[in-house]
């Protein structure tokens, strides 16, 4: 659609928005059920194939740009596990819903290893629901995962875990769960891929006049009064959830695109940022601002480490993340995954984040290297007490 035709809500958008999604770098791209699986018949292996192979020009950076990372975010498996059993109808019952999320999750990543193998790329299955990802301590372990997939060139295909959720597998909510998960790795970008060339300004299946919405600000309030429910007998959240999505991606900074995801070679050609296929949903902030903004707004300080000068200068002038040789000394209790107030040896805070470590762990890395860690306690959770991603100065 021609840029005359299309609604623009972009008044006070950043002007290098699309750079922003030319640079991305981190990427997460949701799939949904009405894409996966052609309209519910089963998982339809011809999509996944063209997906798979558009994704392994972007991690192999075979589409002249630089390599980048990519996550999976598949729906599917209801679908799936419909056609396995044989019911024509998707299930009322709670029960019966799980079993065909669980049966058709095998055929679902059968399908994208498969195809992800093809095209010389590694993959990895991940099950998550959105309350892991409100527990820190599961959110760290998450995160840890996913990046050392990610720094292996694996792409993890992520699908909510039906078999225990409730609200989620009712409502199919895989938009919210793609969000959490850009959160999660500090994602550049989100791509919702969907059935629909883009956000009109009203559902396109009952208003023929509807136009696409080429460029706005995620979060906008009046996106969420155009945006309708799904429009198919498979799909679930409709444009709500997307919005919303889009609006909690933005939180930590990514902004998100939403698309149809039949478009021929679609990943690639969003990010060249010269056609503007599809909606860009803006973030405000950049990643860092926005970083910052939700460890002061969100979180509560449990505890504190006290650093040397030396680390004082990687944090502030350098921008490194806080390993445990810098540190000399930890007060308060803390576990892994709270808010520490980081600390010169004069008292002054210097940054905020989020403990690797709790408090015993960390009085007995004080002063020692990272790789003293394993010794020390046995295992490793990461090399740092504090992230750099994680931590914000004060
Ligand atoms: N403002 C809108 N713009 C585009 N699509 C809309 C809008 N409002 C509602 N929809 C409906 O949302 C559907 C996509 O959501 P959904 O069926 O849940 O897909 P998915 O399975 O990809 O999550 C579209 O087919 C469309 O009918
Ligand atoms: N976990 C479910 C996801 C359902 C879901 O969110 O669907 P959709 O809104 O179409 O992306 C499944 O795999 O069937």
């Amino acid at each position: 659609m021609s840029s005359s035709s299309s609604a623009s809500l972009s008044a006070l958008l950043p002007s290098d928005a699309w750079e922003v999604v030319r640079q991305a770098r981190r990427i997460v791209v949701k799939v949904g059920s009405s894409l996966v699986t052609n309209n519910g018949q089963g998982v339809d292996e011809q999509a996944i194939d063209e997906w798979c192979r558009q994704l392994s020009r972007l991690v192999h950076g075979d589409d002249g740009n630089e390599k980048r990372e990519v996550i999976v975010v598949s729906s599917g498996a209801i679908a799936e596990g419909m056609k396995r059993l044989g019911m024509s109808q998707r299930p009322r019952e709670l029960h019966e819903l799980q079993a065909a999320a669980a049966v058709g999750q095998m055929g679902l990543v059968q399908m994208y290893e498969t195809k992800l193998r093809k095209y010389a790329l590694g993959s990895a299955q991940v099950l998550l629901t959105h309350a892991d990802m409100a527990d820190r301590e599961r959110y760290l372990n998450a995160r840890v995962t996913l990046l050392t997939l990610l720094k292996q060139a694996i792409v993890p295909v992520i699908n909510e875990n039906d078999t225990v959720v409730n609200d989620e597998i009712r409502f199919g909510d895989n938009d919210t769960l793609a969000a959490l998960v850009a959160n999660l790795v500090v994602a550049d970008l989100l791509i919702i891929l969907t059935d629909q060339p883009g956000f009109y300004t009203a559902d396109p299946r009952k208003d023929p006049h509807a136009q696409k919405v080429e460029t706005a600000r995620a979060g906008d309030p009046s996106l969420e009064q155009m945006a309708g429910g799904a429009g198919s007998a498979v799909g679930t959240g409709g444009m709500l959830t997307k919005i919303l999505a889009a609006r909690r991606a933005a939180r930590s900074g990514a902004s998100t695109l939403i698309a149809w995801g039949r478009e021929p070679d679609v990943l690639p050609r969003l990010l060249l940022g010269q056609e503007h296929i599809g909606s860009l949903l803006v973030a405000p902030l950049h990643k860092l601002q926005a970083r910052k903004q939700w460890i002061a707004d969100h979180l509560q300080v449990h505890g504190a480490v006290v650093i040397d000068a030396g680390a004082v200068l990687k944090l502030t002038q350098e921008g490194k993340s806080l390993l445990p040789i810098g540190m000399v000394a930890v007060k308060g209790r803390f576990s892994r995954g709270d808010v520490i107030s980081i600390q010169a040896e004069n008292g002054r805070e210097v940054a905020r984040g989020l403990a690797n470590y709790n408090q015993k762990e960390a009085r007995l890395l004080c002063r020692h290297a990272s790789t003293d860690i394993e010794t020390l306690l046995g295992y490793v959770a990461e090399n740092e007490m504090v992230h750099r991603d994680n931590l914000v100065l004060v």
